[in-house]
């Protein structure tokens, strides 16, 4: 059988990489052409299926890009991300970028990067995360002026392992309620000491490391007199796994340009 997508995994032996291939490796319309590793990771050579505790998938962790791939998803680190978008640039293949905690250089070359190919940049590939951004935004532009002032927090709490802090999409829910909020907002990471009172126009963000949590978010609405909290929460890495495959499947007829997870699911 043709399979519609060779698919590339950047990042393929990490937490995230072993679900997408072993959700990848149950796809009918999904070839599993590459499963990229850094080239000292004492992992290169071991089948990349026998690592992500699934059926072997003959196919080795291997350091080398494939010849031709007709999407690569990468779930690395930011270290690893300026080869990742220049070898599809290269080959011109499109990408699914869903490494946090890069720098601002790194999105100046996605950005770059999307002139040529077409890539999704997302920091949550759940479809619950993205909705609940959308809700979060409608929640601010209603109360933002409530009687007595609005007070937003954003929480949130991932696995001991985590390198990066606050969470990529923390961040992004703090930007996307900021552009619902009036005037300038200055975004806060943690308090502590003599902070003095709380000011208007300030979105607080709080990290909690903690076990294996695979990915949790609350935003709370603080008013005078009542409070909307909203949590969305992952049990397992699943959701973030199928997105970055769905987002992998809609890029295939798109032409170059940056594309979200809303432009992903038309929320
Ligand atoms: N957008 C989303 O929905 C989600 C994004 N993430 C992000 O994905 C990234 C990876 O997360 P995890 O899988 O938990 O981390 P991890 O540390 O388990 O995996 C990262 C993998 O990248 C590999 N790597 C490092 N340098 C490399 C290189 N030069 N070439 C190829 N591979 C290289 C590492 O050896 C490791 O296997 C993090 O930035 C995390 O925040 C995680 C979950 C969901
Ligand atoms: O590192 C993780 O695990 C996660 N990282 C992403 C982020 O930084 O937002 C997405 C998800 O929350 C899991």
């Amino acid at each position: 059988m043709n399979k519609s997508i060779q698919l590339a995994v950047h990042g393929a032996a990490g937490r995230m990489g072993q679900r997408v291939l072993a959700l990848a490796a149950e796809d009918s319309a999904i070839e599993i052409v590459a499963a990229i590793e850094h080239a000292a990771s004492p992992k290169l050579g071991v089948d990349a299926g026998l690592n992500a505790g699934i059926s072997a998938l003959d196919l080795e962790l291997s350091a080398d890009w494939p010849a031709a791939a007709s999407c690569v998803i990468d779930f690395s680190l930011p270290v690893a991300v300026d080869d990742c978008i220049a070898k599809c640039v290269e080959t011109k293949t499109p990408l699914v970028m869903a490494t946090t905690g890069l720098t601002e250089i790194q999105k100046a070359l996605l950005h770059d990067a999307a002139k040529t190919i077409p890539i999704v940049f997302a920091p949550s590939m759940s479809m619950a995360v993205n909705l609940t951004m959308k809700v979060t935004q409608q929640i601010t532009e209603t109360l933002k002026n409530v009687p007595g002032g609005l007070d937003i927090e954003i929480l949130e709490r991932h696995h001991r392992f985590k390198a990066d802090a606050p969470s990529g999409t923390a961040l992004r829910f703090g930007e996307l309620i900021a552009e619902k909020m009036d005037g300038d907002v200055t975004h806060l990471h943690g308090r502590e000491g003599e902070t003095g009172q709380r000011t208007r126009n300030e979105i607080g963000y709080h990290a909690i490391r903690v076990g294996d949590n695979p990915g949790e978010h609350t935003i709370v609405f603080g008013m005078l007199g009542e409070r909307i909290e909203v949590n969305v929460a992952a049990s397992n890495r699943d959701c973030y796994a199928s997105g970055a495959i769905v987002a992998a499947k809609w890029l295939q007829d798109k032409s170059a340009g940056l594309y979200s997870m809303f432009d992903v699911l038309g929320l």
